[in-house]
């Protein structure tokens, strides 16, 4: 499977096209929006998200509500755009309107991509940059996670996440895996934990009055997956490596752990090594999953469970000291409009980035034209894990 997604974030629309889903998997085009809708919403958002009303078009490769094996292609219409029509450039103007149009950008944001964007592709109006670099379009990467959930479910593997740390505020409880899916979604920080949840929106609340932003850190949880998806033999098939890759390149995403995390340097072997146990109705499993669900970059058939990191958002309304492009100068950066947290929507990007890889990984495992195909070869290797 592979994806391309293209679109600016005040354009007309994000457009995806996701290739090698196999033929006659049922879609619902309603299960799709329900992802989309949990990526847009959450605390901390800024004023965008209550212009657009995410939902997907589906307009090639799926045909009276099942996959047809050929590229499956999304539209995400940007609702503000009818406000951004002549600041992108999209009506007939003189020359002259249109220089009055653009809202040139000069005074680069720290953190974002505006100022090495620039430098890079010789933009001097740093706009052409923030277009592309903002994360509105992680809309279309959920787009291509919710098909890619619905490719999984129909294997009985199921992805679920959660925020775990709001600006040093942190749901450090364990909980059963059962308790997670119980609550997930179960408030506008999707932190299962009610308390902590309030003391999480006090703390955005803090930072919005400050002018100031900050980050979290999220949960993704891959459960059923069978084990040996992945592979030991080179670099670039070990599917913990290529899943860090995808986390990591989630806007302002700076770290990716499994498991126990970055504790396991401080650990001792006997603490961290996952013990071998078999029972014949479940085959091997392990009693316990400090490593989260991988060894030698492959699945070892616990739930995989995948730690993200969000640096703060890079636009304050109280902004840092930045230079202007054209005069050298220096000045405070540039207020654009901002989400002041959006850990709670993040975990729903990442989720659906993680959503993506896995499926990917499974059609490279089982190859398949089609989805009882794709059930068959599944089923087949779990009894053989079973059996082994
Ligand atoms: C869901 C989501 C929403 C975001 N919203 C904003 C925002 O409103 N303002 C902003 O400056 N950055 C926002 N960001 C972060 C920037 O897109 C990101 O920091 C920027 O693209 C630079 O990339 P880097 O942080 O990965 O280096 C958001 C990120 C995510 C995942
Ligand atoms: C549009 C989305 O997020 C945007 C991400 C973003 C950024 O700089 O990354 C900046 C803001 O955009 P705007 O300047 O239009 O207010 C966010 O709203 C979205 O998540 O759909």
């Amino acid at each position: 499977m592979r994806y391309l997604t293209s679109g600016e974030s005040h354009g007309p629309q994000l457009t995806v096209i996701i290739e090698g889903v196999p033929a006659n998997l049922k879609i619902d085009v309603n299960d799709i929006n329900e992802e989309m809708f949990k990526r847009q919403g959450g605390y901390g958002r800024g004023r965008r998200m209550q212009i657009e009303k995410d939902s997907v078009e589906i307009v090639s490769g799926v045909r009276h509500g099942y996959t047809l094996g050929s590229p499956i292609t999304l539209i995400v219409t940007n609702d503000d755009f009818k406000h951004w029509r002549k600041i992108m450039g999209a009506d007939a103007l003189t020359e002259e309107e249109q220089e009055n149009m653009k809202r040139v950008i000069t005074k680069p944001r720290p953190g974002h991509a505006d100022l090495v964007g620039g430098m890079k592709y010789n933009h001097r109006d740093l706009r052409n940059v923030l277009e592309r670099s903002s994360a509105r379009e992680t809309a279309a990467r959920v787009a291509v996670g919710a098909v890619s959930k619905i490719l999984l479910k129909a294997l009985d593997i199921n992805i679920f996440s959660r925020v775990i740390e709001i600006g040093g505020i942190k749901d450090d409880y364990e909980y059963t895996l059962e308790e997670v899916k119980a609550n997930i979604d179960h408030n506008d920080v999707r932190c299962i934990n009610d308390e902590v949840a309030e003391k999480m929106r006090n703390r955005i609340d803090q930072a919005k009055k400050d002018g100031d932003s900050i980050g979290g850190i999220v949960e993704v949880v891959v459960e059923n997956m069978p084990a040996g998806i992945g592979s030991y033999v080179h670099y670039d098939r070990k599917l913990d490596g290529r899943l860090s890759q995808a986390v990591v390149s989630i806007n302002a995403f700076k770290g990716v752990s499994f498991g126990e995390g970055f504790k396991v340097a401080e650990k001792p072997g006997s603490e961290i090594q996952d013990e071998i146990a078999y029972n014949k109705d479940i085959g091997y499993y392990r009693l316990s999953n400090h490593l989260g669900g991988f060894e030698g970059g492959m699945s070892n058939g616990m739930p995989i469970v995948i730690n993200g990191a969000m640096k703060p958002i890079p636009t304050l309304y109280k902004p840092l000291n930045s230079v202007d492009i054209e005069s050298k100068e220096d000045y405070k950066a540039t207020i654009e409009r901002s989400d002041s947290c959006a850990v709670p929507a993040a975990s729903v990007v990442c989720e659906h980035v993680v959503a993506f890889e896995i499926a990917k990984a499974i059609m490279e495992e089982y190859q398949s034209n089609h989805i009882d195909q794709l059930q068959d070869a599944v089923k087949n290797h779990r009894n053989w894990n079973l059996n082994f």
